[in-house]
């Protein structure tokens, strides 16, 4: 898929802007803080109904304003897609998919695919088990809504069941009501399990085949789903064995006041030729296997929905060397990719054409083009 327009309205420094983009490559130039972020950033909400950088909605809407707009219309195989959204500092956020309002947020997704790789995602692999769960539960979700909706139901259980614990370390009586939420865990963890599982055995192959690429077949990544729970084939044998482990944790748990097994503590092991790089990567490994990673859900999104999805490249350009940077451009032919970058040097040696590239200078852009 790719995106035609882009609107703004009181989005960040934006006052009000409309572009126009190029199907394949869009590059925005420009110093620091001019505005070339927040244009990737609108792009990744119509995708995901939230950004990147920030849980606050409000820090979206321009400053002394109390609305913000956001429109772009895009191109699928089989249909026109056209997203918009409404940001309001007093109401609800309003999202429209094709003219229709949502009456869940969360049905945003599913519509615009986009993949996103920014200095942030290092932290994938240097930074904890956090990091990479929210990589894992970002992409399952984005092709799989109702994952995102098991996901957010385990979170509410978890956190009844750890109420519970604390209560139950005062209030004996209250331990008659565990099981109620231990048979919620179970099933909805169940699912979070067999689904990360699922994804990590599928990202496993085209991540170590783009490494082997980008690294001229010196380096060889393996990514391991890691899970406290023993996975079995089955999802009622899986269930099965969580609940043994949920047993057996029982007196520790109600020791801690919270739950310590089950897929809240899941982690991606991620290895470079057999090495734990979490740990012992170079930060030039680190980098590669994040990209690797990211590149490789691209394949894995076309593989799940028929669609290419877009490809938001913020600030990570100038991090690569020259040779990381054509692979890139040429790998993803298919893809309509958005750059932002400082530095105008490397676009010469990428051979760009103009059309391609905006400049961004205080909210004002410009294009060849335009
Ligand atoms: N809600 C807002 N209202 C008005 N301006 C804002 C708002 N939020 C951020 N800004 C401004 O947007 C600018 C930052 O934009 P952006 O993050 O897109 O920068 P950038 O061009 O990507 O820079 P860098 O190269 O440093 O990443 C800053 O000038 C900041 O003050």
């Amino acid at each position: 898929m790719y995106l035609e327009n882009l609107k703004l309205i009181n989005f960040r420094n934006y006052n009000n802007l409309t572009l126009n983009f190029h199907a394949k490559i869009n590059v925005f130039v420009g110093n620091n803080a001019q505005g070339k972020t927040n244009i990737l950033e609108s792009i990744y909400l119509t995708s995901a109904g939230k950004s990147f950088r920030t849980t606050k909605d409000r820090e979206l809407i321009k400053f002394d304003k109390d609305q913000a707009y956001i429109k772009v219309e895009g191109k699928k195989r089989y249909t026109d897609i056209v997203v918009a959204l409404k940001l309001d500092m007093n109401k609800k956020k309003q999202i429209k998919v094709n003219g229709v309002t949502l009456t869940k947020n969360a049905e945003i997704l599913n519509n615009v695919y986009v993949v996103v790789f920014s200095p942030e995602d290092l932290k994938l692999i240097k930074e904890g088990p956090s990091e990479r769960r929210k990589f894992i539960d970002n992409e399952i979700s984005q092709m799989k809504p109702n994952y995102f909706y098991h996901l957010t139901q385990y979170n509410k259980v978890l956190m009844q069941r750890n109420n519970l614990l604390k209560k139950i370390n005062h209030h004996r009586k209250y331990m008659d009501t565990l099981h109620v939420w231990d048979e919620k865990l179970l099933e909805l963890g169940t699912r979070l399990i067999k689904e990360r599982e699922k994804f990590v055995q599928r990202i496993n192959p085209l991540s170590r085949l783009i490494h082997r690429k980008i690294t001229e077949s010196k380096e060889n990544l393996e990514v391991k789903y890691m899970t406290n729970i023993d996975v079995k084939n089955t999802f009622e044998a899986t269930m099965e064995s969580f609940r043994c482990k949920l047993k057996e944790s029982l007196t520790i748990d109600l020791q801690r006041g919270s739950t310590t097994v089950g897929p809240h503590r899941d982690d991606l092991g991620v290895f470079v030729n057999e090495v734990d790089i979490r740990s012992f990567g170079s930060q030039g490994q680190q980098r590669t296997s994040a990209l690797s990673l990211k590149l490789a859900e691209i394949e894995l999104i076309k593989g799940e929905t028929g669609e290419y999805p877009i490809l938001l490249l913020d600030d990570v350009m100038s991090e690569l060397d020259i040779n990381r940077q054509k692979f890139l451009i040429k790998a993803l032919r298919d893809v309509q990719i958005f750059i932002t970058t400082t530095e105008v040097d490397y676009l010469n040696q990428l051979e760009l054409n103009e059309e391609y590239v905006f400049y961004v200078k205080n909210a004002v852009v410009r294009n060849a083009s335009i």
